[in-house]
């Protein structure tokens, strides 16, 4: 068996797509959304990531409003300019570009976005929200691979899901999301302190694997026809001395798994998306 490769890319396409449509309808309104960035520092790859996020901005017509910030600003400095993105009225949402400069305190960076303009849907406010129940916007990376699978028409509902990976970026509030009364399924969480992970993961019809650990899930860790969900995204240095990206699943899973979101062009396109699709969300919210 080969696995079927749930595209990403081509559904972030089609989502950017939609959102073109919503931003024209709020262009009518006399609305343009504004996304904005912080960024703090030169870390090339922080850059890259937030030069992307203004690239999809421009593609589905949604204002950019960038905040860039020496390596060595202040505490001061940067919450300064999260005070002023909160006061903005064009800014309907924004992000602060992770990691920060070590000796930045990140938690207290967090907690001082206006929940209401939390693109990224961390805040500890939308992080509560979700553990409720309640509306809020939700964090981009467990929200896109939701919204693949549903796109890709995977039924959730009854299943058995294992997450690997407890992060509070994705495992868990992927967990929360994917328990909601709409998705149903059923999940367990597994992490470095699970024993025998194979156990699990081999018992699971979905396997969403953001551990961060390359080559992690190997093809004897999931049941024959299993979808499986690469989160991971670690940077490593090939024997040529060259970096590449890699991914938490090991080449071999795609000749065992039925469905595959594969690493690069599944998880981070969708993220992307997301990220556009909250700020509108928070728009036409008025
Ligand atoms: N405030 C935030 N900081 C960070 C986030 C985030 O969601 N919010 N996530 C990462 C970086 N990131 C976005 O910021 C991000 C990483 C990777 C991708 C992506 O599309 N990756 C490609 C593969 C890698 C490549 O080709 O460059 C893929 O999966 O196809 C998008 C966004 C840390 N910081």
């Amino acid at each position: 068996m080969t696995a079927t490769l749930l595209d990403g890319k081509a559904t972030a396409a089609e989502i950017k797509d939609e959102l073109r449509t919503r931003v024209k309808a709020l262009a009518e309104r006399g609305i343009t959304p504004g996304l904005g960035t912080v960024l703090v520092g030169a870390d090339p790859g922080s850059q890259a990531y937030v030069n992307g996020k203004h690239r999809d901005c421009a593609e589905v017509g949604i204002a950019s409003i960038r905040r860039e910030l020496p390596a060595d600003a202040t505490q001061e400095q940067v919450e300064q300019v999260l005070a002023e993105l909160n006061a903005d009225p064009a800014c309907h949402g924004y992000i602060v570009q992770l990691p920060l400069p070590g000796h930045l305190d990140t938690q207290r960076v967090l907690e001082l976005i206006d929940p209401a303009k939390d693109a990224d849907g961390l805040h500890p406010v939308n992080l509560g929200r979700l553990v409720l129940g309640y509306p809020g916007p939700l964090p981009c990376t467990p929200r896109g691979i939701v919204e693949l699978l549903r796109r890709y028409d995977v039924a959730l509902s009854g299943a058995k899901v294992v997450v690997v990976g407890r992060g509070n970026t994705v495992g868990r509030p992927l967990g929360l999301l994917l328990t909601r009364r709409s998705e149903n399924a059923t999940v367990t969480l597994c992490h470095t302190g699970t024993l025998d992970l194979a156990s699990h993961t081999r018992a699971a019809d979905i396997v969403i694997v953001a551990a961060g650990v390359p080559g992690l899930l190997t093809a004897d860790m999931i049941s024959p026809g299993a979808v499986v969900v690469d989160v991971g995204i670690t940077r490593v240095v090939g024997p040529d001395g060259k970096g590449r990206y890699t991914g938490d699943v090991d080449s071999g899973v795609v000749e065992v798994a039925g469905a595959l979101v594969p690493m690069p062009g599944g998880v981070g396109p969708m993220t992307r998306a997301m990220l556009l699709t909250n700020v509108v969300e928070r728009a036409e919210q008025g």
